[in-house]
């Protein structure tokens, strides 16, 4: 039995957005997702906090029920910076650059964290759904079109993000993580 209503993803992601449609649409209970792409600015803060002000102010540009996202990335070797300020990172650095940020640290380690928040509607309080995958910051290994996924390397997989299938990349992924959650909270709501 499918979600009863459609759900609305609000991002300016068209990657995010793939994937979502592709978790939430498989399984026995799948969720159909539609999405608008607003800008919302993000704050600073924990990605807990940044992740829970971008659906506030989706919420109340929606007029309803929506979800966002937020990923971080963090590194070990920075005590979990540039965490959710990853995008700027990326955008400025590049994928050798965040390789070359880790020079001269002894661990590569980094932690992929997801956290999706879903809002009944403007003036509600979002709750968080968060997914985590353990890997490694390597040198930029397979196509380069989805953010950092060429340099992250789960653990125990040998291959980056970027060079796995769609449907690995979900298996183990921090959305597809996240997803879970947020898919058990969807099935448990009164209208599902
Ligand atoms: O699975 C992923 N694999 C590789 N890279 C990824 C992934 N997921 C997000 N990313 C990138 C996009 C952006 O550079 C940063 C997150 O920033 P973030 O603010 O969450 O995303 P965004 O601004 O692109 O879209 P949104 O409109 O949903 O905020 O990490
Ligand atoms: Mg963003």
């Amino acid at each position: 039995m499918p979600y009863g209503k459609p759900l609305t993803f609000v991002t300016g992601n068209a990657n995010k957005l793939r994937e979502v449609k592709q978790i939430l649409s498989s399984g026995d209970h799948p969720i159909e997702v539609i999405s608008q792409s607003l800008d919302i600015p993000e704050v600073q803060g924990t990605t807990q906090e940044v992740a829970i002000a971008k659906c506030k102010r989706a919420a109340e540009l929606v007029g309803g029920p929506c979800i966002t996202e937020d990923t971080a990335l963090g590194f070990k070797a920075f005590n979990g910076l540039p965490g959710p300020y990853i995008k700027y990172f990326l955008q400025e650095l590049g994928h050798a650059g965040l390789n070359n940020l880790l020079v001269g640290f002894p661990t590569k380690e980094a932690e992929a964290i997801c956290t999706f928040a879903y809002s009944a509607g403007p003036g509600t309080e979002p709750v968080l759904f968060e997914g985590r995958t353990a890997g490694t910051i390597v040198p930029a290994r397979g196509p380069g079109h989805f953010g950092w996924d060429a340099v992250f390397e789960p653990l125990d997989t040998g291959l980056t993000y970027a060079e796995m299938p769609d449907e690995q990349k979900n298996k183990l992924s921090h959305r597809g993580r996240a997803l879970e959650k947020l898919r058990q909270f969807m099935q448990a709501l009164p209208d599902a």
